[in-house]
């Protein structure tokens, strides 16, 4: 039998590395329409009615990457693919919110990187 491994918090920055891997399974616990409006690349929307089915057909040893608003419903989440024998699976500490404000943070520093570039040409 398959031992329980307990899933690990990571934080954005290990997410996004883990993210750029094709191998992993991206998974948004939000409602449906935040996920609508944004999400992570390739994420999949799940929610308690279809979390058994994917529980049921995803391989046990693919990484699960789980997120959520803010990194709380996650964690139950995530759990329950622990409890279900997935070896490798990661909640996201901060949830989407962290994803987003890091995204809008490196923004801001190409900005302000272009605005110090073009003043040094004036
Ligand atoms: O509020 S939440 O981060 O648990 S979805």
């Amino acid at each position: 039998m398959i031992p329980r491994k307990d899933f690990q918090r990571i934080n954005v920055q290990t997410a996004r590395e883990l993210a750029s891997r094709d191998d992993v399974l991206i998974i948004d616990v939000r409602d449906v329409k935040a996920y609508k409006k944004q999400h992570i690349p390739e994420a999949r929307n799940v929610s308690i009615n279809n979390l058994a089915a994917i529980l049921d057909s995803a391989p046990r040893d693919m990484p699960v990457l789980i997120y959520c608003y803010r990194g709380y419903a996650s964690q139950d989440y995530a759990r329950a693919f622990s409890d279900f024998r997935f070896q490798e699976v990661y909640s996201l500490d901060g949830g989407y919110d962290a994803w987003h404000q890091s995204e809008i943070e490196a923004q801001d520093l190409d900005a302000q990187d272009l605005t110090l570039k073009t003043m040094a040409l004036v």
